[in-house]
């Protein structure tokens, strides 16, 4: 077995087994603290909940608590191994949104037999909890699933695979595309995966400015065109009409490539025939659609990014998922809008072009410098800026669109 592989198992193993736990905010020592927590002092709350639901802000953990919610279908590039073998990546989740916004979460991961009882389960449970963060939950069903779910919940409900991730990708592509002096309304795009997260990451870009007919996306059967009659309503949105059929009818001389897909899809003879100075996010986890190394020994003029922590410009929604719901918290707002989700990206791309506080590089030893060029387009998961920067604007931009109850956004972010 491999070093690192044992360390992963050890590190979910011991010293006891996964990543999160519960633990209590109020003393319970006495007979008297027993009292107020349970019967007969918890009757009293008990009261003012039903006279008015939204005192459970007031007194319950409802108000910091995030759902992270499966149903395995999706788990990361690995596909669908079905709702219990996603535990570990939903318990990351929770130990991210802890680790960086301070938000409680628990993972739920769901056994069903249709997407209606899929889409029932989390609408029953909706209310403990102020947000639901779907997660993993392959294409096309994930688009119904929370479609309905915003429909009929009264917490914000936001697939994380889809927004968070296109958030993200967004930021990274405007800073990157920058840096190789590309305009975006001018660069031809190549995304291979026409799931979750590239349907959500194209139409994002496409509202920062891309053109549509620049993009093309490719699934399993190739490019995705409009002669094509096995494709389903979402991937027809970026249906070209084009005679072009391949991955290398479509990458030569696009400026970027964007893998939402599988581990090693994209070859070093494909990079080979892009357009000067492209831009390559090979986001699969935990394997990249091609490794950076084969990347750069082919070329010197580009920008990689993948989705893992242990290579520059890491492209991974951990960089938006705590924040953007840091920020909705904070307001209790009622839904994660666009206007919230493109005053993330703003804030994202912004931290990148500022200088980096001493913490962040003494986090990152390994890293020579954290200045905005090829090598670094995006701040680094560690970096608390994202927190105050991230959060504060969401929740600004909440009460600008009219979704917030509270009308304040937070001065203090310590965590
Ligand atoms: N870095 C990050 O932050 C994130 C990365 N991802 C990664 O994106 C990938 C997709 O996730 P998600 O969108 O949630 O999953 P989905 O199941 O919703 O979509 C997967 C897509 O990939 C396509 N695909 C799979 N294998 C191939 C192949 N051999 N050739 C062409 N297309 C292929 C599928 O094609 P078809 O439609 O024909 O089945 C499908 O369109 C995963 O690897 C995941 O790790 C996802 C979210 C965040
Ligand atoms: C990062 C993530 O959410 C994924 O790969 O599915
Ligand atoms: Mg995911």
């Amino acid at each position: 077995m491999s070093d690192f592989r044992q360390q992963a198992l050890d590190y979910h193993e011991f010293p006891v087994a996964g990543k999160t736990a519960v633990s209590l905010t109020k003393p319970a020592q006495t007979s008297h603290d027993l009292s107020l927590a349970y019967s007969p002092g918890v009757a009293e709350p008990v009261r003012e909940i039903a006279a008015n639901p939204d005192d459970a802000y007031r007194y319950t953990n409802k108000g910091n608590t995030v759902a992270v919610i499966s149903n395995g279908t999706a788990i990361l590039g690995l596909g669908n191994l079905g709702p219990l073998a996603s535990k570990p990546v939903m318990e990351g989740k929770a130990l991210l949104f802890k680790r960086f916004a301070n938000i409680d979460s628990t993972d739920i991961e769901v056994k069903h037999r249709t997407t209606a009882d899929f889409i029932n389960t989390v609408e029953s449970i909706a209310d403990t909890f102020g947000g639901i963060n779907l997660e993993d939950i392959k294409a096309p069903e994930c688009f119904e699933i929370e479609r309905e779910l915003i429909a009929r919940c009264n917490v914000p409900v936001f697939h994380d695979d889809q927004h968070g991730t296109a958030i993200v990708t967004a930021a990274g592509m405007l800073n990157a595309l920058e840096i190789q002096g590309k305009k975006i309304e001018d660069a031809i795009f190549v995304c291979l995966g026409a799931g979750a997260a590239a349907i959500a990451c194209m139409t994002m870009i496409v509202k920062c400015g891309a053109q549509r007919e620049n993009v093309y996306m490719l699934d399993r059967q190739g490019v995705i065109h409009t002669r094509r009659e096995d494709i389903n309503e979402y991937k027809a949105l970026f249906a070209n009409n084009t005679d072009k059929r391949t991955l290398q009818d479509v990458i030569k001389d696009a400026d970027v490539f964007l893998g939402l897909s599988g581990a090693d899809l994209l070859t070093a003879d494909d990079i080979a025939l892009m357009a000067p100075n492209p831009v390559i996010f090979a986001c699969s986890n935990p394997d990249p659609e091609i490794k950076p190394e084969i990347a750069h020994s082919i070329r010197k003029d580009l920008i990689m990014g993948t989705g893992r922590s242990d290579y520059p410009n890491q492209v991974n929604n951990v960089l938006c998922f705590p924040f953007i719901f840091r920020g909705a918290l904070d307001v209790r707002a009622s839904q994660i809008n666009d206007e919230m989700k493109i005053a993330a990206v703003k804030a994202l791309a912004a931290i990148a072009k500022e200088p980096v506080p001493a913490e962040v590089l003494a986090a990152y030893p390994d890293v020579d410098s954290m200045t905005f060029g090829p090598e670094y387009v995006l701040p680094k998961p560690m970096d608390p800026r994202l927190l105050r920067n991230i959060a504060s604007a969401v929740s600004q931009a909440a009460i600008d669109s009219g979704v917030a109850v509270l009308d304040k956004v937070p001065t203090d972010y310590s965590l």
